[in-house]
C-alpha cells in the first residue's frame, strides 16, 4: 500500500561527499523548499568543490530494485535524475517511473561532465535519446552540455528536436557571453520563455544546476506549473549562490538601516520594525550606552536579523560583533583600524569605514574596507560632531574622480537624507544609502507613510539607478 502524503520528491544522482552536488544536495533542495526528498543513489564519487578524482556506479541491479520499492511504497510526485552510468540504464529508469507510476514527472538533468573537469558520457547524441526525451517532463541541459549532445554542432535543431518531444530548459549560468544567467524554457510550438538573470553573479558554484533542478522538482511537486517552478526555482538558486559571503556583501550594498533609539527596546523595536517591513542591512549604532547594554542589545539584534534574514553589523564595536557572531563592523576614524578589524573578524567580515574626503576613501580602500560610509551629504542631528558637509556637488565631484581613477569599491551617502535625496545621489554613482531618521518613524516628521512603503520606494529608486526594469521573464513565440 502507498503511504498517503504529498509532495514526495525523488532524485535519482550520485554521491557527493561534499554535498555540494548531487544526490544529498538535491535532498537538502527538497526538503528546504517544502517537499519530501526520497532517493537512490546511482554512484559514489571522490570529490570536492574543486577537484573530481573518480566515479563508482553503483550496480543498475539495485538501482532497479530500489527505484521499484520507492515508487511501490509512495505516491512520488516528481523524479529527477542526475548522473548516470549509461543511456540504456537511463533508459530502464524511466521506462519503470513510467510503467509503477505513470503520474510521475520526470526530469533529466543531463550531467556531462562536472563543473571540475570530470567527463561522465561522451558520444551522447540528441537522436540516439529522442525515446527518452518522449518520456521526460523536463530536461535541464546547460549550454556546453546541449552543444555536445547536438549533432554537428547544430543546436537550433537539436532544440527544435528536444523541444518538440518536451519542454527543454536551457541554462545559461556558466556562459561567458551577454546571455550568463539567462535560461530559456522551450516548450512544443515554438514556444519560449526567457528567464532573465535577477543580477549576474560571478560565480560557478558547484551543484549550483543540481538545487536548480530539484528545486523545480519541488515546486512543480507543491502544484506550480512548469513556468512557474522554473521561475521559483532560479530565484532559489540565486539565493542559495548569495549565501556565498562574498556575493552576500555585494548584494546588500545598497540600503542600510542605522538604528536609534532613547533605550536599548527603542533600538530593538526600530530594528525589528525595518525587518519586518523588509530591510536586509541593519547597523547597530548605540552612543551613550554602557558596554554590557550594547552587548545585551546586539546579541538581540542578532536574533531578529536572522529571523528576517538581514545582515547585522555594528557601529564601532569589533570585540561585540565577534562576541555575538555579527556580520561586520562599520569603523570610524577613531576606531580600530580596518586590517586589525578583519584580523579579528576574518576574511568573510563585512567591514564599512567612514569617510569624508576623496583621501579618506583612497587610506580605507588600502586598508582593506569593503564598502566606504561617505558623509555627511547634509546637517543631521543624529550625529555629533558632523564633519563638514558635502553636499550634492561634494558627491559628484569625488564620485566623478573615483570613475575616472577606475575606483570601484562600493560608496554608501549618509547624513541627512531624504527620499527625495535619493534619486540626485545615487545618480553621482553612489552605490547605496545609509538612513537612520527617514526610516525611524518617529523622527520621520516630514515624510509620511509606513516604513514598509517607503523600504519599497527606496528599492525602487535603487533598482531604477541600477539600469534597466528587472523585469525577469519574457515569454514569445520564436519564428
Ligand atoms: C554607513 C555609515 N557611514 C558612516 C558612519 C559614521 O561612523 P563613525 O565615523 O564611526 O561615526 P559614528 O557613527 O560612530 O558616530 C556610520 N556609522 N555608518
Ligand atoms: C551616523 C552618521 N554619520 C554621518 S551622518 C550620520 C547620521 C545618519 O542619520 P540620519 O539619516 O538620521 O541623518
Ligand atoms: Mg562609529
Amino acid at each position: 500500500m502507498k503511504i498517503m502524503t504529498t509532495s514526495y520528491v525523488l532524485t535519482i544522482a550520485g554521491h557527493d561527499p561534499c554535498s555540494g552536488a548531487g544526490m544529498t544536495a538535491d535532498l537538502s533542495t527538497i526538503n528546504a523548499l517544502g517537499g519530501t526528498g526520497l532517493s537512490v543513489c546511482t554512484a559514489l564519487t571522490v570529490q570536492n568543490d574543486l577537484t573530481f578524482e573518480q566515479c563508482y556506479w553503483t550496480d543498475p541491479g539495485i538501482i532497479l530494485d530500489q527505484l521499484q520499492l520507492l515508487l511501490n511504497s509512495y505516491p512520488v510526485r516528481v523524479a529527477k535524475i542526475g548522473i548516470i552510468e549509461n543511456p540504456d540504464i537511463l533508459r530502464q529508469i524511466i521506462r519503470m517511473i513510467h510503467e509503477v507510476s505513470p503520474e510521475t514527472d520526470i526530469i533529466w538533468d543531463p550531467v556531462l561532465k562536472s563543473g571540475s573537469g570530470y567527463t561522465f558520457h561522451r558520444n551522447l547524441s540528441v537522436g540516439g535519446l529522442s525515446d527518452i526525451f518522449e518520456m521526460c517532463s523536463l530536461v535541464t541541459p546547460n549550454y556546453d552540455e546541449l552543444r555536445a549532445i547536438a549533432e554537428n554542432g547544430n543546436i537550433k535543431k537539436a532544440i527544435s528536436d528536444i523541444s518538440s518531444r518536451c519542454p527543454l530548459l536551457l541554462k545559461g549560468g556558466h556562459r561567458s557571453d551577454a546571455q550568463k544567467g539567462t535560461d530559456i524554457l522551450y516548450f512544443k510550438d515554438a514556444i519560449s520563455a526567457t528567464l532573465l538573470p535577477r543580477n549576474i553573479l560571478d560565480v560557478n558554484r558547484h551543484g549550483s544546476g543540481c538545487v536548480l533542478s530539484a528545486g523545480i522538482a519541488s515546486y512543480l511537486a507543491r502544484g506550480y506549473d512548469l513556468l512557474q517552478s522554473c521561475i521559483l526555482a532560479k530565484e532559489y538558486t540565486y539565493r542559495f549562490l548569495l549565501a556565498d559571503p562574498a556575493k552576500r556583501k555585494a548584494e546588500h550594498i545598497a540600503l542600510q538601516y542605522i538604528s536609534t533609539g532613547k533605550s536599548p527596546e527603542e533600538h530593538l523595536q526600530h530594528i525589528q520594525e525595518v525587518c519586518i517591513s523588509g530591510g536586509k542591512w541593519i547597523q547597530l549604532r548605540m552612543k551613550d550606552h554602557t558596554e554590557r547594554e550594547i552587548f545585551d542589545t546586539a546579541g538581540k539584534a542578532r536574533d531578529i536579523c536572522t529571523r528576517y534574514g538581514a545582515v547585522l553589523i555594528i557601529d564601532d564595536g569589533v570585540s561585540v560583533a565577534r562576541a555575538i557572531g555579527a556580520d561586520g563592523v562599520h569603523l570610524g576614524n577613531n576606531d580600530l583600524p580596518p586590517a586589525e578589524a578583519r584580523n579579528i573578524l576574518g576574511p568573510e567580515a563585512i567591514i564599512g569605514g567612514t569617510a569624508n574626503t576623496l583621501e579618506d576613501i583612497d587610506r580605507l580602500q588600502r586598508e582593506g574596507v569593503d564598502y566606504i560610509g561617505l558623509g555627511p551629504f547634509r546637517f543631521t542631528t543624529t550625529k555629533k560632531n558632523l564633519a563638514p558637509v558635502l553636499g550634492l556637488d561634494g558627491y559628484s565631484q569625488i564620485m566623478e574622480t573615483l570613475q575616472q581613477l577606475k575606483t570601484n569599491i562600493p560608496v554608501i551617502a549618509i547624513g541627512g537624507i531624504t527620499l527625495r535625496d535619493i534619486g540626485p545621489i545615487l545618480e553621482t554613482g553612489i552605490s547605496g544609502i545609509a538612513v537612520s531618521g527617514l526610516l525611524t518613524p518617529k523622527q520621520r516628521v516630514t515624510t509620511p507613510g509606513s516604513t514598509k512603503d517607503m523600504i519599497r520606494m527606496i528599492g525602487e529608486l535603487i533598482r531604477h539607478a541600477a539600469g534597466p526594469s528587472k523585469q525577469t521573464t519574457e515569454i514569445v513565440k520564436h519564428q
